[in-house]
């Protein structure tokens, strides 16, 4: 079972992404609060082979921007860190109320590093109409390479692909991050469905090819394979 946690500003489409990827639907609305889903277990099929994938939702809000160091964690915060009093309705996920409830300062800290330490690959979101949520993915992933294993799957997605009408962020500028990053990209819609499974299924298989990999054998590339996938689906540009 590999840990994949969604991560990324408030509001960018987490949750829909994660409802869109367990269910296959997309529920409009903000229903954070009113849909129980805090995590889910897929089991993705890579060359036949079954991987087991265990999908969380992150916090919508950076630990190290947001936290200076005397600040205590937010009051309240609930099944996922980062979002004061907003997420008591989900069941737990990486963190328990309980213990970010009565987390000090170090323990906080500590709360962090478990929160990232244990994912094996994170899905890194912003919104392609909000300039905010796209600026923030350099923070977010100062924070990623604070905290994460060194080898950590790290995808970017720039979701909402579908308001085409209202994007506020190019195409390639999403991609141009991602090269400077060396992480793999594609533009997604939780609402459509648009490459949502192929998300989930190149992590897959890189988190599969590293598993089963014996040494010396070429390595399964992430790159090699999303960029392969752009030839069969016009709609969208990857790093
Ligand atoms: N059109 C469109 N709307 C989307 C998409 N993904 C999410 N939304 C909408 O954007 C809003 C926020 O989506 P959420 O899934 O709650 O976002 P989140 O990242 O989980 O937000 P937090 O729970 O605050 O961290 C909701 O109104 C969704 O319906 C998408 O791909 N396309």
């Amino acid at each position: 079972m590999f840990a994949t946690i969604l991560v990324g500003d408030s509001g960018v489409g987490k949750t829909s992404l994660l409802v869109q990827f367990d269910q296959g639907k997309f529920i409009p609305g903000s229903f954070s609060a009113t849909v129980g889903i805090g995590f889910t277990n897929k089991v993705v099929a890579v060359d036949g082979v079954k991987v087991k994938l265990q999908v969380s939702l992150g916090a919508g809000e950076l630990f190290v921007a947001k936290l200076p160091k005397s600040q205590p964690p937010p009051r309240g915060a609930g099944g996922r860190p980062g979002r004061p009093g907003a997420s008591h309705h989900r069941p737990p996920g990486a963190v328990s109320r309980q213990i970010w409830d009565t987390a000090g300062q170090e323990r906080f800290r500590s709360v962090t590093h478990a929160y990232y330490r244990d994912a094996q690959a994170l899905l890194l979101l912003y919104d392609i109409t909000s300039k905010i949520s796209f600026d923030n993915i350099r923070a977010w992933l100062s924070e990623i390479h604070e905290y994460a294993q060194k080898d950590v799957v790290i995808m970017l997605l720039g979701n909402k692909a579908d308001m085409s009408g209202e994007r506020a962020v190019r195409t390639e500028d999403g991609a141009s991050l991602a090269r400077e990053y060396g992480v793999p990209f594609m533009e997604t819609s939780a609402k459509t469905g648009l490459n949502v499974e192929l998300a989930f299924l190149a992590v897959a298989k890189e988190l599969k090819q590293r598993a089963v990999q014996a040494p010396g054998e070429p390595r399964f590339q992430i790159h090699d394979y999303v960029e392969s996938q752009r030839s069969k689906s016009s709609c969208c540009a990857f790093a």
